[in-house]
């Protein structure tokens, strides 16, 4: 070669191995998003057929295709023919193919609490639910996630050990409300929003806010349009009668928790809430009332609230849709929860106020604890530990019990996919639609089952859970997280593979 050339190449050397690199670089990064452990399916692209396919606008006859953990392309079946080309197709017949329940509301109590649940059972038993996304709660794991710091500590415990997707609340307690910086760094750490309690948290670290805290809050949060999600009951002066008031009755454990408290709570929100709207000092800001189980006063002022302009959502979970107080044992601290479940009327209002639009969304509330915790011998409703046992029934529970009160397919991507995906800020998913990412359950909706023991139940501990026993309509076939088949008639992935969410 001669000299001219030699040098040539050498001034060229840079880019060369730049390219040589990019090369490498791909090669490897396609081969981890195929690695098998993360999936039961040997491919990264497949089409998913079935015949009720629930998309945005109607449910379909067709195909879904994905590549690359994303949904590349929808195809009604009638369009279908000639498609394929060499691509692999799972056909799920009748099953019903809509996008993966978002749950914004679950404590998976990790770290610090594994003993009560933890990210590798917890998310296990989600993706069996088909569940694909949730976002855990700052409470219950220790330490609450209350700062940067703490929310590293988070992410670190679920590094390689989540099935599903998790993001991450923040913590909006007295120490950080009025402290800007800590609350921007911990926004600018990834939380999706903020949550904060109006009356104890029954977590030492995780002590109850004001409306001057909320205020506060919102505020920061305008800024980042993030979201503050707030367990809405207020305190007042309680008096039960020794010796006539039973701890083991669950009417004496509804007399300490009235529907008043909601409603306080609610009331001294709405003095804040107002600042969320258009032109007002926290526009931006939205706030989210959890757990709704007052279906009377409190519902009618979130109304209010909502015509008004306000930025407010309600969410309400399963437990207040499928019981009722007069149906629960004596002693069955199983159905122990805050705010309390109420009467069969309330709970008939629930599903009147979930079926028109009122109330938003739905969430598990999961909120286990070690069984010592629920004092079954004892069976005393003010002493055992609140928290409904729920993540992996969520989805066959409302179908089932929103028989009766006409539940369809589309009410429930709009209650689990849509809009939980829109408060968590998810705008890639919560649909079946091209370009969104491949977040997808395959389910049984006329399939019925027994709750029991020969069931394979994920949760740590199955014992404290209130739906064991029932028989339930609607079985979970098939999830995909990411693309991933990361659940399959029963079996699960061997990799923990979800990625986890920060803003
Ligand atoms: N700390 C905690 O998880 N509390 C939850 N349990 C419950 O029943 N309601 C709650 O807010
Ligand atoms: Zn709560
Ligand atoms: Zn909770």
């Amino acid at each position: 070669m001669e000299s001219g050339t030699w040098r040539l190449l050498i001034s060229m050397m840079p880019l060369i191995l730049y390219l040589l690199f990019i090369l490498y670089s791909n090669h490897t990064s396609q081969k981890s998003t195929t690695s098998s452990s993360c999936s039961l399916l040997p491919h990264d692209r497949y089409w998913i057929v079935s015949k009720r396919i629930v998309t945005p606008h109607e449910i379909i006859s067709g195909a879904v295709e994905i590549n690359g953990g994303r949904i590349i392309s929808l195809v009604k079946e009638k369009d279908w023919h000639g498609q394929v080309k060499n691509v692999p197709v799972i056909d799920y017949g009748q099953a019903v193919v809509m996008p993966g329940l978002i749950d914004v509301h679950a404590h998976l109590d990790d770290p610090g609490r594994t003993e009560w649940e933890g990210f590798p059972s917890g998310t296990k038993a989600a993706v069996a639910g088909g569940i694909t996304t949730l976002i855990d709660m700052p409470l219950n794991s220790f330490p609450s996630t209350v700062s940067e710091e703490t929310l590293k500590l988070k992410i670190e415990a679920a590094k390689g050990r989540i099935f599903v997707n998790v993001g991450f609340w923040g913590g909006l307690v007295p120490e950080n409300a009025f402290n800007a910086s800590m609350l921007e760094n911990l926004l600018n750490a990834g939380v999706l929003g903020l949550k904060s309690f109006m009356c104890p948290s029954g977590i030492n670290d995780f002590p109850m806010t004001d409306a001057s805290h909320i205020k506060e809050g919102l505020s920061i949060l305008a800024k980042y349009k993030r979201p503050l999600l707030v367990h809405a009951e207020k305190q007042e002066e309680i008096e039960l009668n020794d010796g006539v008031d039973d701890p083991r009755s669950y009417s004496t454990y509804l007399k300490t928790r009235p529907p008043s408290w909601e409603e306080a709570a609610i009331r001294e929100l709405l003095t804040v809430s107002k600042d969320t709207r258009i032109g007002g000092p926290a526009e931006g800001a939205h706030l989210h009332i959890v757990h709704l189980s007052d279906s009377r006063s409190s519902l009618e002022l979130i109304k209010e609230a909502k015509g008004s302009g306000d930025r407010i959502t309600v969410e309400t979970c399963p437990h207040y849709l499928a019981f009722s107080a007069e149906e629960i044992p004596e002693g069955d601290t199983r159905f122990k929860c805050a705010p309390p479940i109420r009467d069969a009327p309330n709970k008939e209002k629930l599903w009147e106020a979930l079926m028109d639009g009122h109330i938003d969304m739905l969430s598990s509330d999961h909120s286990p604890s070690a069984p010592e915790l629920k004092l079954f011998a004892e069976g005393d409703f003010l002493k055992a530990w609140g928290g409904i046992s729920s993540l992996q029934f969520v989805l066959p529970v409302t179908w089932s019990y929103g028989h009766k009160y006409g539940v369809t397919l589309e009410k429930l991507v709009s209650w689990w996919s849509e809009k939980p995906a829109k408060l968590a800020g998810q705008d890639m998913k919560g649909a079946i639609a091209v370009g969104k990412d491949a977040d997808i359950v395959v389910w049984e909706p006329e399939e019925e089952f027994d709750l029991n023991e020969n069931h394979h139940v994920h949760l740590k501990h199955p014992s404290i859970s209130a739906y064991m026993g029932s028989r339930l309509t609607g079985k979970v076939m098939a999830t995909f997280v990411n693309g991933n088949l990361v659940f399959d008639d029963g079996k699960h992935a061997p990799d923990a593979c979800g990625t986890t969410i920060l803003a």
